[in-house]
């Protein structure tokens, strides 16, 4: 598609998410450009029309987290290399080091909701993991949960699947090593969050190897689209839908697509709305 494609020379065009646009670099060391787009999928498919400013919030998002998780290896280049970055993309790309990735999305659940919600009323367990009885949706767990899927190739499913699972995939050490730093990772965010007044229900990692062993912190991390998160004081309050995420995409699609077919388009106040919360949530997690 000639509107992937870089005007500034020097990158090639190596892979098209839902939401990303990634490319190598045909120059520098080893490094991948990771370009988010306002794209907004749900449910599996890329939904019209894009939410205008999404690409460069969540790009924001993801780099303060990274500066956040201090001491966490992550996958940026130094940042005396992103003056590479083109111009016409610097607003929300990230320039990263090339890394072999894990085929595993290392999800942390904080509180039941969603898909774990439903899996809990008939089995009261999550991904396999046995929770208390008499949980309501969104309460929040005992303590934080792992709960595995594997990264499907895109027009899959991810697939969720067991810590054993995990060890057959990438080996004892290595799955144990993704399992505590997603626990880990997730405990410090939530802990800054709610120093914001921002619940982190649930978000999912992936992680890397380089090729000096290292793991590394890769992809987007903590974005509203990779997280759930819910405004701390609705919460309390008993409002448990105030979300900062895609739930208003998400709950306008239940309500207006039986699932079949192509989605309808989402409506101009719905893409406002969805556009005002990733901002709220920007400038409440980071003051900016
Ligand atoms: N982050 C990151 C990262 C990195 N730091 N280094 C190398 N690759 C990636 C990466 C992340 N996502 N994808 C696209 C999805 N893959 C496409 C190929 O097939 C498997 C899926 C590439």
């Amino acid at each position: 598609m000639a509107d992937i494609e870089l005007t500034t020379p020097g990158w090639t065009h190596t892979y098209s998410g839902k939401v990303r646009e990634l490319y190598a670099s045909t120059v520098l060391p080893p490094r991948v450009l990771m370009v988010a787009t306002d794209r907004v999928s749900a449910f599996d498919h890329v939904l019209e029309p894009a939410i205008p400013g999404k690409g460069e919030l969540l790009t924001r998002l993801s780099l303060w987290w990274f500066d956040q998780l201090e001491g966490m290896p992550n996958h940026l280049a130094p940042r005396e290399e992103w003056s590479s970055i083109p111009p016409e993309v610097a607003s929300r790309a990230m320039l990263v080091r090339e890394l072999t990735m894990y085929p595993i999305e290392c999800v942390v659940r904080g509180y039941l909701s969603g898909s774990g919600w439903v899996e809990y009323q008939e089995s009261q367990s999550v991904c396999g993991v046995p929770l208390p009885a008499g949980l309501r949706d969104g309460d929040r767990l005992p303590e934080p949960i792992y709960t595995p899927a594997w990264k499907a190739p895109l027009g899959q499913h991810d697939e969720n699947i067991s810590y054993e699972r995990t060890v057959e995939l990438v080996g004892e050490t290595v799955a144990a090593a993704l399992r505590d730093l997603s626990l880990a990772i997730f405990g410090r965010a939530s802990t800054i969050a709610e120093a914001r007044g921002v619940i982190l229900a649930d978000t999912k990692f992936e992680f890397g190897v380089d090729d000096d062993g290292v793991v590394r912190l890769a992809d987007e991390v903590l974005t509203s689209d990779s997280s759930r998160y819910w405004d701390a004081a609705a919460y309390a309050s008993g409002n448990r839908i105030a979300s900062f995420d895609k739930q208003i995409v998400r709950d306008w699609m239940k309500a207006n697509w039986d699932g079949t077919g192509e989605p309808p388009a989402l409506p101009a106040d719905i893409v406002e709305r969805t556009a005002a919360r990733y901002r709220e949530l920007i400038a409440t997690l980071t003051g900016a």
